[in-house]
């Protein structure tokens, strides 16, 4: 970890790389033409056992409110259905994000907070077919205790409430892995949960037309988890293009893939939350 650089005003926590400090820079000299872009599930909302009890922690909320009246855009991309992030995030209830838009299911599903509208793409029936396959695959391995969560284009199936989560993940990966190659679906492993999912966006590609389209001349991406890789992708082949860009990852316990190409390192939701409140207070010091 480098030291702290004289007139650095974000220092908690540092950023770590000379991209990183540059991105900083510009974003703080031109919040107005600054991208935010936030993954969901153990970024801002904290991991919980049960998928539908995640909420936002409310700090997060705060911060994203005020900064969402200070930089171009807050765009929150996740593996969510686009409904049910909206409804969990309880993003219709902040005057201060009324210009933010979430991309659902990596990016083929949309809500702009601006017009309140939805949209999105049918689900596939190999979906279906995966559904009726479960129950079965699921009893065979003596997992039929997992947990499983229809998303539209994807289901997912959760391992963190079994007794051993991470060898029940171990187990279900070939599986899973061979059931959505027989579909012509894709797996997208995540915190214990293997999501077999339709193709045709990932999180990179939602980031980089979510960019284009608002002309984003600098970009911030916070994520925790495999999902986001791609993002960090778009982000990095956007700073070689000349867009500075920050990559921020929510660490844990349970994945650091991410870390190693991160500029800086936050300790969870509860980091990612501090962070986003410190950028505001030094955009609003700034005037
Ligand atoms: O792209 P994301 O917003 O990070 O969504 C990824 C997956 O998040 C959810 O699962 C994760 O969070 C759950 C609630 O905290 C937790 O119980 C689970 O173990 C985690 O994997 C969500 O349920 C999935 O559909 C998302 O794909």
């Amino acid at each position: 970890m480098s030291e702290q650089h004289e007139g650095e005003v974000l220092a908690v926590p540092k950023v770590r790389t000379d991209p990183g400090r540059e991105a900083i820079k510009a974003i703080l000299a031109d919040p107005e033409g600054t991208v935010i872009g936030l993954d969901f599930d153990g970024t801002i909302a904290p991991i919980v056992p049960d998928p539908e009890r995640a909420h936002v922690d409310p700090a997060a909320v705060a911060a994203l409110s005020r900064l969402g009246a200070l930089v171009k855009a807050v765009v929150v991309i996740t593996g969510r259905p686009v409904r049910t992030a909206v409804r969990l995030g309880g993003f219709r209830d902040h005057d201060g994000l009324r210009q933010m838009t979430v991309l659902g299911q990596y990016g083929v599903e949309r809500w702009d907070a601006a017009d309140d509208r939805f949209s999105g793409q049918p689900e596939p029936p190999e979906i279906a077919e995966v559904e009726a396959a479960l129950p079965d695959l699921l009893a065979q391995l003596g997992l039929s205790g997992a947990r499983t969560e229809h998303k539209g284009r994807a289901i997912g199936v959760h391992t963190r409430e079994l007794p051993d989560p991470g060898g029940a993940f171990t187990e279900l990966l070939p599986a899973l892995s061979e059931l959505a190659t027989a579909h012509g679906l894709r797996l997208e492993p995540g915190k214990y949960v293997l999501e077999i999912r339709a193709a045709g966006s990932d999180k990179g590609d939602a980031l980089r037309d979510f960019a284009s389209e608002v002309k984003a001349r600098q970009i911030i991406f916070i994520g925790d988890d495999l999902g986001d890789l791609p993002a960090f992708d778009a982000v990095r082949d956007l700073r070689d293009q000349g867009t500075p860009g920050l990559l921020i990852c929510s660490a844990s316990d349970e994945q650091d893939a991410l870390a190693d190409h991160a500029d800086l390192i936050a300790t969870g939701p509860s980091g990612v939350a501090a962070w986003l409140t410190e950028l505001a207070d030094a955009l609003d010091q700034q005037g």
